[in-house]
């Protein structure tokens, strides 16, 4: 028995008469909405869909998710992007990509696609195109993705599972509950931070607080004013050493004026001593990192402006990748930034990332990164080491 409101259309799609795809995807959206309580289905404007990397679906993801693409689909109408897969889905062979994952990779890609799913492969698709307005309701998975978009944009997200993302974008819909309400988009922690931050103290102080709050909704008061980088880099790291899929920054985000911080009793104080514990917690070994890998989030066209400023002219003794989109990767191009890093001897790679891609059988040992949510997933998604600090700490010279 359905509990919550359906439409008779709605009804229609549960009955299966716009076909297998639309049924299944509802039976999905139903299902979650009668097990959290939603009233009813809300229209979205924009999914952003994971679960793409071979690596963490395998083939019984490729299976599902081609039987799937065999039925009809609806016109939802909504902007929907898919998250990084495992590979460079075009450069895979020049950087040494295993071949038969890279082809299952690229095959899962292309069922998305005839799902209606776009191949824009990128846990920033804020940056490249997928851009919700304030206000709106979204139903997004990837969970850094999940907060900048709540954050940053103001836009309603809950923290998706994939199929959930996809059967929202194939539906254009999505269950009405937690945080698609304002109410539950109040603060339940004050983090009073004492110092200044930069570069990688975003991540400390990330990690720190998802540890701290859960679930919750973090306010943040800052010393300094963060740039969207910065942003990016906390919210991943919220999300992942905790579940958060919202925060609120005092004279930063939009919703700050509305957190009901004046009624939240729990009250942080971060320390200089505190970002540096956890900077250098972060890190599992002290050897020298043999790859470097930076953009996770994926990295914005300002970030790659930045490495190829340090490396320009240089010769880079470790290996060196910075994750993109294809989108940004192709401004990058132009601006002769992807030029400037290869001669250094780095690598624009597109689309994947250092966590879904199989880089533990890649030759790697020591992973170099600039964030602590790859500082998180590395060693326990690939089973390597890593080393966390600042880009132009990392990136050794010959
Ligand atoms: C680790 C993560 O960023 C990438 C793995 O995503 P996927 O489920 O393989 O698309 C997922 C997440 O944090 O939501
Ligand atoms: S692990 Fe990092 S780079 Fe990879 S998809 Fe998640 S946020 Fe993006």
């Amino acid at each position: 028995m359905i509990n919550m409101f359906l439409t008779k259309d709605e009804e229609k799609m549960c009955d299966g008469e716009f076909g297998e795809t639309v049924r299944k995807s509802m039976d999905i959206l139903v299902a979650l909405g009668d097990i959290y309580g939603a009233s009813k289905l809300v229209d979205i404007t924009s999914a952003q869909v994971s679960g793409v990397s071979y690596k963490t679906i395998g083939d019984a993801g490729l299976e599902y998710l081609e039987d799937l693409a065999k039925g009809d689909l609806i016109d939802s109408n909504i902007n929907a992007s898919l998250n990084p897969p495992g590979t460079d889905l075009n450069n895979w062979k020049e950087l040494g990509f295993p071949e038969e994952f890279s082809i299952k990779q690229n095959q899962i890609v292309d069922a998305y696609a005839k799902l209606g799913i776009s191949k824009t492969c990128t846990c920033t698709p804020y940056l490249v195109g997928n851009v919700p307005r304030f206000g709106d309701h979204v139903s997004w998975s990837e969970s850094s993705a999940v907060a900048y978009v709540n954050s940053v944009i103001g836009a309603k997200t809950n923290r998706e599972g994939g199929p959930a993302a996809l059967a929202a974008a194939i539906v254009g819909k999505t269950p009405l509950y937690g945080f698609h309400l304002d109410y539950n988009r109040k603060a339940n922690l004050i983090v009073n931070v004492e110092c200044g931050l930069k570069g990688a103290d975003f991540g400390a102080l990330g990690y720190i607080i998802g540890k701290a709050v859960g679930g919750g909704v973090p306010y943040f008061k800052l010393k300094n004013t963060p740039n969207n980088n910065d942003l990016k880099t906390l919210g991943a790291a919220l999300a992942s050493s905790g579940s958060v899929a919202l925060y609120h920054m005092e004279n930063i985000t939009p919703e700050f004026k509305n957190a009901n911080k004046k009624e939240v009793e729990d009250i942080i104080f971060i320390s200089k001593k505190d970002i540096l514990e956890t900077r250098d917690n972060l890190s599992t070994t002290n050897k020298e990192a043999d790859l470097i890998c930076l953009g996770c989030p994926h990295a914005s066209l300002e970030e790659i402006k930045q490495v190829a400023n340090i490396v320009q002219g240089k010769t880079i003794k470790n290996k060196l990748w910075i994750c993109t989109s294809i989108s940004v990767k192709a401004t990058a191009d132009r601006m002769g930034y992807t030029d400037i890093i290869e001669k250094a001897g780095g690598n624009v790679v597109c689309d994947t990332c250092m966590v879904v891609a199989p880089i533990e059988d890649m030759g790697f040992e020591v992973i170099g990164v600039n964030s602590a949510k790859a500082a998180n997933y590395v060693p326990s998604m690939c089973g390597l080491d890593v080393v966390y600090d600042d880009t132009e700490n990392l990136i050794q010279f010959e």
